[in-house]
């Protein structure tokens, strides 16, 4: 072929590059590319053989360099603009392979799923604003949080479930505000009444299969260890169940793991790997490679149908999101809407909740006194021969609520991934700090509670930096572990009553520590060293002791 036709095969791509693809987002559509590709390529094929009588081969050949040609003029140009200075990005700091692409976050996270410790190093590395992708930007400045998260929109990566859109990734803030007032109906004091006694009824179920667990079946012998991450794990779910939709998916009493769960779990993990959102596209557009995802969505959704034709009982909280469904039915787009709701009730308030618990639990038998601290003063809360936790029992306890804001900083349940857009104009996070627009930008919140920037001793676990020792925080904006602004979460106050409620019953409850085979250093490894980031934190495996005191 000749050497000309190669050439402008490969400046079309250029022109395409720096025409099109350069501009706007394309992420939506790489499935609708590759196939006009094919298309266009088959049409040539079959054009040349049958109408210009050239032979098969030489048409394959021909068609293929060409291919090759224009892709690499796309390409060429598009690494060559992303290293270059004229890049918006090029004055930040980061990994040469960053610069060129996304996937190198992907790289970075596939071995062990552990996005959260990369980017620690990278952080460590390179500063404070650091250049993860070729237009991404992960930014541990302490005054970046706030900023970012209530000026900036959603970023593409929250186009992963498109067409059914939750409140969680609606990127319109118009189309947000409006869905985001029947979900905060949805945790209101009065409502919050309603859950607890749900929450009570799931403690009964936790205790009853912790004390199963810790007992040997063959001798019966009793305080043997348990595996405290599965059990609170399906605590967490089982409560998700019973206050979403009142029907909890009974984990505990079976002490068998859910099959909707395990779809959940399995896609969960996908997230791991940190895929750029334009290869989550592509498998979302392959039939089956995704099936389990959209399972666990039926499942939810059919949970959703179920509440609207069974009213019963006191409220839960899909039971605020139907109100508008009372009287008629939904049309096929707000179904689409309460589908992404349906899924999005489960997964937003467990797997963060039950990383919280897991990670609270872990830290108390690694500092015993905090352990005692927090019984005495749960104990002088109650009234006497009260032994079922009250929410507002432990409402106000200081220790409780340090320890709470403690592992929410070292073991953020959401750590890395909340992308956001800057808008058009860029963003100034302080008077000397300029981001350009139309930038991702990410505060990776693992990396923020471990700053030396915003905390004195940031690796201690120090419950009453959060009440009596104020000193040891530099800067308290930076803490958000259910994010501020907008977007932050809406189930915040769930969430907190939950995590008192629980940790309360279970440390009165119960003398909790490490087995006494396994050291500090083993439960360390075996906890935090297999720690995942699936856009949860999911943590490590936690052999605990349960010796009843109550
Ligand atoms: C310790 C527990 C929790 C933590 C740390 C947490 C954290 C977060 C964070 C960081 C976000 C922002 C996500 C993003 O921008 O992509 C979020 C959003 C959200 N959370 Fe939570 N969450 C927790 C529990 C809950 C619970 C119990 C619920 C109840 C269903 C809940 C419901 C939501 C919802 C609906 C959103 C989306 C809000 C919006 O886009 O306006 N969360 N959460």
């Amino acid at each position: 072929m000749a050497f000309l036709e190669i050439l402008a095969a490969a400046s079309f791509g250029a022109f395409t590059f720096i025409t099109y693809f350069h501009h706007g987002e394309h992420h939506l559509y790489g499935a609708t590319y590759f196939t006009s590709f094919l298309l266009i390529c088959a049409s040539a094929i079959t054009y040349l053989v049958q109408k210009q009588g050239h032979t098969l081969p030489e048409v394959l050949g021909t068609t293929t360099q060409i291919a090759t040609s224009f892709f690499f003029g796309i390409y060429t140009t598009c690494v060559l603009y992303r290293i270059s200075p004229l890049h918006p990005l090029n004055k930040f700091p980061g990994p040469f392979s960053a610069r060129i692409s996304t996937l190198w976050l992907f790289f970075q996270a596939t071995p062990r799923k552990q996005a959260h410790l990369a980017l620690l190093d990278t952080h460590n590395k390179y500063g404070k604003i650091v250049r993860v992708g070729s237009n991404t930007l992960s930014i541990i400045h302490p005054k970046a949080v706030e900023k970012i998260h209530n000026t900036c929109l959603k970023a593409p990566f929250y186009d992963l479930d498109n067409p059914n859109t939750s409140i969680q990734s609606t990127r319109d803030k118009a189309l947000h505000d409006q869905r985001r007032r029947p979900w905060s109906l949805a945790f209101t004091e009065t409502r919050l009444r309603d859950y607890e006694p749900r929450i009570k009824k799931i403690h009964q179920h936790l205790l009853a299969r912790i004390d199963q667990d810790s007992k040997n079946n063959e001798d019966g012998q009793s305080n043997m260890p348990v595996d405290a991450t599965r059990i609170v794990n399906q605590y967490a779910f089982d409560v998700m169940g019973e206050v979403a939709f009142g029907s909890h998916f009974d984990m505990l009493n079976t002490s068998k793991s859910h099959k909707a769960i395990d779809m959940l779990n399995e896609s969960m993990g996908l997230m791991g790997f940190m895929c750029p959102i334009w290869l989550i596209r592509l498998a979302v557009a392959i039939p089956g490679l995704t099936r389990k995802w959209w399972q666990f969505t039926d499942y939810c959704f059919g949970q959703m149908e179920m509440c609207r034709s069974t009213k019963s009982g006191s409220p839960v909280i899909a039971s605020t999101l139907l109100e508008p469904y009372e009287k008629r039915e939904p049309t096929p787009s707000e179904k689409n809407i309460l589908r992404g709701e349906a899924q999005l009730l489960v997964v937003a308030g467990s797997d963060t909740t039950s990383a919280a618990l897991t990670c609270a639990l872990y830290e108390l038998v690694r500092n015993p006194h905090i352990k005692t601290q927090l019984r005495e003063a749960i104990s002088a809360s109650l009234s006497p021969g009260e032994t079922e936790i009250g929410a507002h029992d432990v409402r106000n306890i200081d220790i409780l609520n340090g320890i709470i804001n403690e592992t929410l900083r070292l073991y953020p349940p959401v750590p890395t991934t909340l992308w956001r857009l800057t808008p058009p104009e860029g963003l100034w996070i302080d008077d000397e700090t300029y981001i350009p627009g139309n930038v991702i930008v990410s505060t990776p919140h693992y990396v923020l509670g471990r700053s030396n920037d915003i905390y004195d001793r940031p690796n201690d676990f120090i419950p009453e930096r959060w009440s009596s020792k104020p000193g040891l925080i530099k800067q308290d904006k930076a803490f958000a572990p259910f994010s501020v602004g907008p977007f932050s979460c809406v189930g915040r106050p769930l969430a907190m009553m939950n995590l008192r409620m629980t940790l309360a019953q279970l440390v009165y409850t119960y003398d909790i520590s490490l087995p006494a085979s396994m050291t500090m250093d083993e439960a360390r490894t075996a906890m935090e060293g297999n720690m995942k980031d699936n856009f949860t934190l999911m943590p490590g495996q936690l052999s605990l002791v349960f010796k009843r005191r109550v």
